[in-house]
């Protein structure tokens, strides 16, 4: 995680920009959009720029000063993100003093956004290098051209959207408070930076807000009490991503990719076909139950669901006053049901809320936890 910190400060405040020579800068900032404008994007690829992973992405909205980065940090502590901030990214590039930095500089002092490809391209690297695929996008898309330009660049959509909504003079007092030294934390340019958030940001927050991906955070009270905001966004998805990449089950057509290893993924396709599997494999352990041999054959075919249905019928046939002749579990299909039952077991263990699912998977995966054959996820 990029740090906010104060040692920044002393080379943005330098005066280095206004060193360099007139025709120097000229040059630097005709390549600076020049670039922008002429490069086409690369198109993010699977297995290359996300390493085969397809990333959890939250971008973090806000006016200057409403709390993203206070919040980032809360949100990393609690649920495991890599928080990549786009104005430390940038004030960054100035102070490793990089081929763009005396543009950045200039940019940031006047308010201004620095120019769509510049900024991807350093999250895009960011997230490239990161080993987490659950990313905290700070402070940015700042714009639509923003916004266009991530996608277009990395191929990839946010999940959640989250707006800290601050009333204005809350946040010109926080900014005015920050005291990091920051060049555009003084009230000419921070009044610059509530326009321009005002007329380039709000249309991104309502671009997100049609497509249902908005969670508008009430950015007023403590830190701890705007978390508290917070923490159930970040908690209901992570019981979706629990339950969706449950191995097997009726909504498992519903899977996440994101959740899964390439080997998880291969069996969630394979493991959509399985419903329409239940009744038959619901018969064919009943009557395997009645003493049809030839059903083990079948049986041996379908993995976890059918293992489980087989345990579940065969115990209660055997209590029942029925007495029918009882086949032992065939050892193949114990081994595919302990094996896959310890993959679920490590995701109950590490979901954080109650999970109430009415269906039976449920009752047999903490079943299953119960026996103790938990191996760790694939
Ligand atoms: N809920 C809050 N109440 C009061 N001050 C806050 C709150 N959240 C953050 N701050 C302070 O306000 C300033 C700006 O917060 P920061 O997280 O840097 O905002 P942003 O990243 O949106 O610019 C910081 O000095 C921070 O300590
Ligand atoms: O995607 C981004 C993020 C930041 N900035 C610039 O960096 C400054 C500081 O942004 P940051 O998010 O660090 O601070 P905030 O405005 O949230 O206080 C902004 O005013 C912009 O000039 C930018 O141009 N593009």
């Amino acid at each position: 995680m990029w740090k906010r910190v104060a040692s920044f400060s002393s080379l943005i405040s330098s005066k280095r920009s206004s060193t360099l020579n007139q025709s120097m800068q000229a040059a630097y900032a005709f390549k600076f959009f020049e670039s922008f404008t002429t490069e086409t994007p690369t198109q993010g690829k699977d297995g290359m720029f996300f390493k085969g992973k397809t990333p959890f992405i939250t971008f973090v909205l806000g006016g200057p000063g409403s709390g993203k980065g206070t919040q980032c940090e809360k949100i990393v502590e609690n649920f495991g993100f890599t928080h990549l901030s786009a104005g430390d990214l940038l004030r960054r590039e100035i102070i490793s003093n990089t081929e763009y930095g005396a543009n950045i500089l200039d940019t940031i002092k006047e308010g201004k956004i620095v120019p769509s490809e510049v900024t991807v391209k350093l999250i895009r690297k960011e997230m490239e290098s990161s080993d987490n695929y659950k990313f905290l996008i700070d402070g940015f898309p700042r714009s639509e051209e923003n916004r266009i330009a991530f996608e277009r660049f990395t191929e990839a959509d946010p999940d959640i959207v989250l707006f800290f909504d601050c009333p204005e003079e809350e946040m010109v007092k926080r900014v005015l408070n920050r005291n990091q030294g920051r060049v555009d934390d003084n009230i000419d340019t921070i009044r610059k930076r509530l326009k321009i958030f005002e007329s380039l940001n709000l249309p991104v927050v309502n671009y997100y807000s049609k497509r249902g991906k908005l969670y508008t955070i009430n950015a007023v009270g403590t830190a701890d009490e705007i978390f508290e905001q917070v923490r159930p966004v970040f908690a209901a998805h992570e019981v979706d991503e629990m339950r969706s990449s449950r191995p097997f089950g009726p909504d498992a057509v519903h899977f996440r990719p994101f959740t899964l290893s390439p080997r998880q993924v291969h069996f969630s396709r394979r493991r959509s076909l399985f419903p329409p599997f239940d009744a038959l494999c619901l018969a064919a352990v009943t009557r395997q139950a009645l003493g049809r041999r030839w059903l083990d054959l079948v049986l041996s075919l379908f993995r976890w669901r059918i293992s489980v249905c087989y345990l579940v019928f065969t115990k209660m046939l055997s209590m029942s006053k029925l007495r029918y002749r009882i086949k032992p579990v065939p050892p193949s299909v114990l081994f595919t049901l302990l094996t896959d039952s310890g993959n679920n077991i490590d995701r109950m263990s590490r979901c954080p809320i109650q999970d109430n699912r009415s269906d039976s998977s449920i009752f047999f995966e903490y079943g299953w936890n119960n026996l103790g054959s938990g191996s760790g996820p694939i």
